[in-house]
């Protein structure tokens, strides 16, 4: 593929976009087998509870746009939202990124890392402020406040229901933080998360959009651990993370593993990666003369160590969408 000179992969003088791939092969693959069954159930029952909130939390890390569930967007429009773009310390909010979802009537974003409890103080107060001030008549004699949490799997919903409960309750851990995406909720859970004033959450079941749009946005969703690696497979994976690195500018990769230069060559990329890291298998050989073990690069540790410091923001902080 097109290389970078290192004056550019060490932040010198840069390519312009023009220099990669400009769109990426996605090898006729169907999205339909990414999207587990039992997320449609899931949704089913959110829109029960959706009536009751009387406040939405959107929470998203690296895909803020392409997260979005439209199914949802008619429940957004009669009631206060908040938008809590999670992670911070890993996806960078773009200002090209904000205005869109401005242009979607999110108007109430708050960034936020729920790791470290940064800006998540911000909520309690925000949602209050926005709760009083929505003409829901049947409010009136109520005294308690009900939000509820929506989000793909894995974007922190977990993570941030603790995170407002260390802030506002100073008690343990509530739920379970982790585990395999879409799998570790099935039910709705009612959990409080302030007492001054009175603020119940409702946890949900990370819920996928119910068609994933297109074979690129269920390729973004399994990037951010929504769908399950095996699911799309974790070469394709990091071949489109390479991808939109390189179309972002994004040279972090490069200097993360000590690449001469950038490429667009997935399989140079994850050579080296695996020579660095010592990825390596045995593989027996049959020959003529006799069996030998030779041993050889493993590109699938390799394609997985790449998703996973992605994951842990070691390539630097990157926006999906
Ligand atoms: N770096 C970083 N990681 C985070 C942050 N918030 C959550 N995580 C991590 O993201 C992963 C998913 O967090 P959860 O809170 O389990 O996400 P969830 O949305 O509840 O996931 P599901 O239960 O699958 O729907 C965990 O490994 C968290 O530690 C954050 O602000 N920064």
């Amino acid at each position: 593929g097109p290389l970078l000179p290192p004056a550019a992969a060490a932040g010198g003088p840069r390519w312009g976009p023009g220099a990669f791939r400009a769109r990426f092969d996605f090898g006729g693959r169907d999205v339909a087998s990414w999207f587990p069954g039992h997320m449609a159930k899931g949704l089913r029952q959110m829109r029960g509870s959706l009536r009751r909130a009387d406040c939405l939390v959107e929470v998203h890390d690296h895909i803020p746009l392409s997260g979005r569930n439209p199914m949802l967007q008619e429940a957004l429009g009669i009631r206060p939202h908040v938008l809590v773009l999670n992670k911070m310390d890993l996806a960078d909010p773009r200002q090209q990124v904000l205005e869109q979802l401005k242009q979607q009537g999110c108007s109430h974003v708050v960034f936020a890392d729920c790791q470290r409890d940064s800006n998540v103080k911000k909520i309690v107060p925000l949602v209050a402020k926005l709760i009083s001030s929505s003409p829901r008549y049947h409010r009136a004699e109520n005294t308690e406040y009900n939000i509820m949490v929506i989000g793909v799997p894995n974007v922190g919903k977990s993570s941030l229901i603790n995170s407002l409960r260390r802030l506002h309750l100073r008690k343990g851990k509530a739920t379970a933080v982790g585990g395999e995406p879409g799998v570790t909720k099935a039910v709705l859970t009612r959990i409080q998360i302030c007492e001054m004033p009175l603020m119940y959450l409702v946890d949900t079941p990370g819920v996928l959009p119910p068609k994933l749009g297109d074979v690129e946005m269920g390729m973004k969703l399994a990037l951010c651990g929504a769908i399950r690696d095996h699911l799309v497979g974790e070469d394709i994976m990091a071949d489109y993370l390479l991808y939109t690195l390189n179309r972002q500018q994004q040279f972090g990769y490069v200097q993360h593993y000590g690449l001469p230069e950038a490429s667009d060559d997935i399989g140079h990329v994850l050579k080296h990666v695996a020579l660095i890291l010592g990825k390596t298998q045995k593989v027996k050989v049959l020959t003529g003369t006799g069996n030998v073990n030779v041993t050889m690069l493993n590109y699938s540790a390799a394609a997985y160590e790449f998703l996973r410091a992605f994951r842990a923001g070691r390539l630097g902080r990157v926006m999906l969408d």
